[in-house]
């Protein structure tokens, strides 16, 4: 493999930081290859947001340092990394309800190819933004519903809607913070069979909390506890680990 390949996609390595007394990241060293489907999974309160928040740039790190395709980018403000292609969605619904999907992306379309700003912009050129936020609504399944009000779709979709904005931002890793929070059980599994199908040049690491999903879903997994990595595998190793079992899976477990 050569150097190039080998080079993470996004990597951490000794990241930390505190709010206060509290150490809420510890020293948390991360790596994903291009094409990872990566879960951070952990009790409440362990961390996993903060990771994020700290990736993004919402939180600066009291040390350590992040790496995107080996470019250090620890300091760089949320916009920047957006631009270098980190990208991504929230917990909580983050949409503007009575726009239709189809309007929201076109705007991230055309935010990221600077044509907001200009009114004088040619009109051909939104035109051009039109068919590509359609293309991507179609490539997630959601041609039908591009012209509905977002407030009508079923929040299944919405958080489809809010995979399609961060999509449109042309990612190369993809945060999602617990994409599937508040779906009922069918649709989640629906919305990640459509992140599974996403790019496999794209890097995702993602939050969540059912079980299920993540043992079905990511190809590797990071358990954080109390800030700190307690272990890092792929789904079988982390389904036998009997430490994994005692502080989070419970005596069931997966696998
Ligand atoms: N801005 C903040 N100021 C002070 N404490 C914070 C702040 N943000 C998070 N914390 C604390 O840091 C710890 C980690 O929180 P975080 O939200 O990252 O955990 P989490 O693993 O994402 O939890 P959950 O699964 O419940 O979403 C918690 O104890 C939380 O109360």
């Amino acid at each position: 493999m050569t150097a190039a390949l080998a080079t993470p996609a996004l990597a951490t390595d000794g990241l930390s930081v505190n709010f206060g007394a509290l150490l809420a990241t510890q020293n948390v060293s991360l790596d994903l290859p291009a094409g990872a489907r990566h879960a951070l999974i952990g009790p409440n309160g362990a961390g996993k947001t903060t990771l994020i928040n700290l990736l993004t740039g919402l939180l600066r790190p009291s040390g350590g340092e992040i790496r995107l395709h080996g470019a250090t980018i620890t300091h760089a403000s949320p916009a920047e990394r957006v631009r270098r292609g980190l990208v991504r969605t929230f917990q909580i619904n983050s949409l503007f309800p009575a726009l239709t999907p189809l309007e929201s992306v076109t705007l991230a379309v055309c935010e990221r190819r600077g044509l907001t700003r200009s009114w004088l912009s040619r009109l051909s050129r939104r035109t051009d933004a039109i068919d590509e936020a359609l293309a991507l609504l179609d490539r997630l399944g959601l041609g039908p519903d591009a012209e509905r009000p977002t407030r009508e779709l079923a929040y299944g979709r919405q958080r489809l809607v809010e995979i399609a904005l961060a999509l449109a931002c042309e990612p190369r890793v993809l945060l999602l913070d617990e994409p599937a929070a508040g779906v009922p059980a069918r649709e989640s599994a629906e919305l990640f069979e459509v992140i599974a199908g996403l790019p496999r040049d794209l890097a995702i690491l993602f939050i969540e909390h059912d079980m299920d999903l993540v043992f079905r879903f990511a190809d590797r997994i990071t358990v954080l506890v109390g800030g700190q990595v307690l272990c890092h595998g792929t789904p079988a190793e982390i389904a036998e680990n009997p430490e994994v079992r005692r502080v989070y899976l419970g005596s069931s477990g997966h696998g």
